[in-house]
């Protein structure tokens, strides 16, 4: 089964991209996702071979955000894609079965058609406003949560869940009393001066016995 957390990579530059990410494996993250927007795709096959050197390393999952292509050419481990990117069907086509991938749901409609398509795991949100990302999709809060993973289990769905979007350490109680299996965060690990100790606290909330 996936790991609980997936940290998702910040940085206007490779070197600061590279820097967060080693950053996090260090602090104990055995889940990335390179999301490195608005770059020429040399730029970001330059960063993800070393992202992927990398994660080796620390024996860690290495999934690229939106692009197909790039995670075929360098062997990673998968792909994050999300509403408009490629379709589920076209990027298993090119990656096969073997590969992690990943896909954004809204609302149940979402999940159901990714699902559906034969997606890995669904990364569920936003769960409440983050700067991390622009044009957000309505915010679902912790009802919209309830309300969809309770559809997801009157329809047999098992796809493991991901909760994302300005998650603190705060929410992750409540969050995995709804059913998520694990949550996908960047901002609170980039910006932590403290990440091993906060990647702890992390992983003891997400394995912890959940009372519903
Ligand atoms: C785990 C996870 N869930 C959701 C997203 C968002 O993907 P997408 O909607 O394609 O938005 P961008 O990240 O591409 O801006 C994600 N990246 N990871
Ligand atoms: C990529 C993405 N998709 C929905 S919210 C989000 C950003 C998550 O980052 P943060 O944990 O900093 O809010
Ligand atoms: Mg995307």
């Amino acid at each position: 089964m996936f790991n609980k957390l997936q940290y998702i990579s910040q940085g206007e530059t490779a070197e600061k991209q590279l820097y967060n990410i080693h950053q996090a494996l260090d602090a104990g993250c055995k889940w990335i996702q390179m999301r490195f927007k608005n770059q020429t795709f040399e730029n970001r096959i330059i960063l993800a071979e070393a992202v992927k050197n990398l994660c080796e390393e620390y024996l860690a999952t290495f999934i690229v955000n939106d692009d197909v292509l790039l995670a075929h050419k360098i062997g990673a481990d998968g792909v994050h894609l999300g509403l408009t990117d490629m379709n589920i069907l076209a990027a298993r086509a090119i990656l096969g079965d073997t590969k992690i991938i990943g896909a954004t749901a809204n609302t149940f409609e979402d999940l159901l058609l990714q699902t559906k398509n034969g997606c890995d795991y669904i990364g569920l949100g936003p769960f409440q406003f983050t700067e991390t990302k622009e044009k957000l999709s309505p915010i679902l809060g912790a009802e919209g949560y309830v309300s969809i993973l309770n559809k997801m289990k009157s329809e047999n769905i098992t796809t493991p869940v991901y909760a994302i979007g300005g998650i603190t350490l705060e929410n992750i109680e409540s969050l995995m009393k709804t059913g998520v299996h694990g949550i996908a965060v960047s901002g609170m690990i980039t910006k932590s001066l403290q990440k091993e100790k906060l990647v702890q606290q992390l992983n003891d909330k997400l394995h912890a016995d959940v009372i519903i």
